[in-house]
């Protein structure tokens, strides 16, 4: 934010994972946040996942493009109203490439996708109390990197390791308007939400709670 006293830097946290704190601008977090709204009305709207176990996660979420569900991907909603999952918009593909071109410099060009690589978003809403278990993005068939955007409260995000679910990891605070993209060797590594803070994001958003989109090359 440009009012900030210490201005947050870009960050690497493991390789191929770069936050960029602040990419989007305050315009840019009200442009997506009225387009989530949007795509989270029905037909084919926000939804409680439920988990094959029988439990459900706490956050809900609504896909564009394909339509994710434990585990894999559809293109109806397929453990909700049925509906046909709403189109993935261009403009979000653009977004998504730039966004790794600008975590990742120059000298990595070469692992950008093509803007219109990008098919799938998935945008999950926490409320208070929502968080999200470590796991794996593992049912996409591509290696593309991973981007996520964050609008609202601010929170704490778990950026650990491919082997295990469990330590060695990094909390980064992501808070609204930051990009986090993690590919290359960290494509596959476990991450989480393991808690948001009510009631810190930006005032003039007028977000209750926490939304982040990840936009991901399905290969399907
Ligand atoms: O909310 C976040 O920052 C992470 C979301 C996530 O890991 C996912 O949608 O797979
Ligand atoms: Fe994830």
């Amino acid at each position: 934010m440009d009012d900030e006293l210490f201005p947050r830097p870009r960050a690497e946290i493991a390789p191929g994972a770069v936050h960029v704190p602040g990419w989007l601008d305050l315009a840019a977090q009200q442009s997506l946040l009225a387009a989530c709204r949007t795509w989270a009305r029905p037909p084919g709207g926000l939804r409680t996942v439920r988990m094959p176990s029988g439990g459900q996660m706490s956050v809900r979420m609504v896909c564009l493009g394909l339509h994710w569900y434990p585990y894999g991907y559809a293109r109806t909603v397929v453990d909700g109203d049925g509906s046909p999952v709403k189109p993935f918009p261009g403009r979000l593909g653009r977004m998504a490439a730039q966004a790794v071109r600008d975590a990742y410099g120059d000298e990595r060009a070469e692992s950008v996708p093509a803007p219109d690589a990008y098919d799938v978003a998935l945008v999950n809403y926490y409320d208070r109390g929502a968080t999200m278990g470590m796991h794996r993005d593992s049912d996409e068939k591509s290696t593309a990197p991973v981007v996520s955007l964050s609008l609202g409260d601010s929170c704490v995000f778990r950026f650990g390791n491919t082997r295990t679910r469990n330590r060695p990891w990094t909390d980064v605070e992501l808070r609204s308007g930051d990009l986090f993209v993690f590919g290359g060797p960290s494509r596959a590594a476990f991450h989480g939400v393991p808690r948001t803070h009510p009631g810190t994001g930006p005032a003039a958003l007028g977000l209750t709670g926490r939304l982040n989109i990840t936009l991901r090359v399905s290969g399907w």
